[in-house]
């Protein structure tokens, strides 16, 4: 158990054990299994539990009143409790358009605390799209991590917003989420009526799971319970009507592609690479994955294409240049642009502030801001 807590698991099971649900008797502590406790420097403590899919309906409406007792211990000041689905072994794969009621759900503190109520409601018929007002998702994907992917999907979605697109955001990267921080996102989202609000900035909405847990608790999740928060993010979340859905995935293809691609249907994906050719290597089996799974790929994005001095603003190609394009001309998928490493790019995501927002008009700005235009635009023709 990934744990920072000053509490024993003992302490925290037997709370847990004080409230039942009066028909069942079952309890969070008699059907749960504590995964993680984590309490941050402001006294929130967030507390996942492991429970079998088919016992997280019942389970979820008990966390409303775990979180009150929880929020009894000393210098607690507002408790979350996460709700990990887990399949049991062998049981076939959720289909998409099937309920996600099951999968994690969070719950935290009652109102009167600043708190939440569960998420979830009644369940959606079989069939029922996921987000029946999303008319479009795409993905933006990288075959390697560190190539710059979560910055660009943040200025892709807020460009994808100045170009007078209804845009969502959503972190999907499970094991390493940074749009929260990237978007200038502080403290908890709220839940009205059982649905998670997404934070408005910088005139999109998005949500993180970096929002909501422990990003250390998050790093060590395995297959289900990735796809058991991804499933939340999507079913959970009031999306509201939006014209496109920016999801950003986790580097490398794996659980968390799968289970999106099962669950929604996407619109598209935009792939990121560096120029070097082992990145590249990656891009491609990232175009592969998405053509195996039937998504169109928008096209390559080519980060860190040169280093332009701030001093003399010569142009250094520090991974070589040029390699996305030709890589994409190679693959048949269109190439949506160069970024270059500015030192504006990296310090404009540590402040939350995205650089299409801070600096458009900078090199880097008009590079995003042209990647959105030509994105933005393929999602018009496409809706048409
Ligand atoms: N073009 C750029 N110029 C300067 N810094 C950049 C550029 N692109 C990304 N960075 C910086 O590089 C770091 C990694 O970027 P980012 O988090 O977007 O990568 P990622 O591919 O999403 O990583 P991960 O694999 O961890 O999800 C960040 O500090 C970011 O600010």
């Amino acid at each position: 158990m990934a744990q920072n807590a000053p509490f024993s698991s003992d302490t925290l099971m037997d709370l847990l054990r004080t409230v039942q649900d009066p028909q069942t008797g079952l309890s969070l502590a008699s059907a749960g299994r504590l995964e993680s406790c984590t309490v941050d420097d402001g006294g929130r403590l967030t507390l996942t539990l492991g429970v079998a899919r088919e016992q997280a309906p019942a389970l979820s409406a008990l966390c409303d009143a775990a979180a009150q007792k929880l929020q009894t211990l000393p210098n607690i000041t507002k408790a979350t409790i996460i709700l990990t689905a887990h399949r049991p072994a062998g049981a076939p794969e959720p289909t998409a358009g099937q309920t996600a009621s099951a999968a994690a759900r969070p719950a935290s503190a009652p109102a009167g605390a600043g708190g939440h109520r569960p998420l979830g409601g009644p369940a959606p018929a079989p069939g029922t799209p996921v987000l029946p007002g999303v008319k479009t998702i795409i993905a933006v994907a990288s075959g390697k991590g560190g190539v710059g992917k979560s910055t660009t999907a943040v200025n892709l979605a807020v460009g994808l917003g100045m170009e007078g697109l209804r845009t969502g955001l959503l972190d999907a990267d499970i094991h390493g989420p940074s749009l929260h921080r990237m978007m200038g996102a502080k403290g908890k989202p709220d839940v009205v009526e059982g649905r998670l609000q997404p934070m408005q900035a910088w005139g999109i909405c998005a949500v993180s799971l970096g929002m909501l847990v422990d990003e250390k608790a998050a790093m060590i999740w395995r297959g289900p319970m990735v796809m058991g928060a991804i499933n939340q993010l999507l079913s959970d979340v009031d999306w509201g009507e939006l014209d496109v859905l920016v999801v950003d995935l986790p580097p490398g293809t794996g659980d968390a592609h799968l289970s999106l691609t099962q669950k929604v249907p996407l619109g598209g994906a935009v792939i990121v690479s560096t120029p070097q050719d082992i990145a590249l290597i990656d891009a491609r089996r990232g175009v592969t994955m998405f053509e195996k799974l039937h998504v169109p790929v928008l096209g390559l994005v080519e980060n860190m294409s040169y280093f332009c001095c701030p001093n003399c603003g010569h142009n250094t190609e520090l991974f070589g240049h040029g390699g996305a394009r030709r890589e994409a001309e190679a693959m048949g998928v269109p190439f949506l642009g160069e970024v270059p490493l500015l030192a504006d790019i990296r310090a404009s995501g540590d402040s939350g502030v995205p650089l299409v927002i801070g600096a458009p008009n900078s090199e880097g700005g008009k590079a995003y801001r042209a990647i959105a235009h030509t994105v933005a635009t393929a999602i018009q023709a496409s809706a048409h």
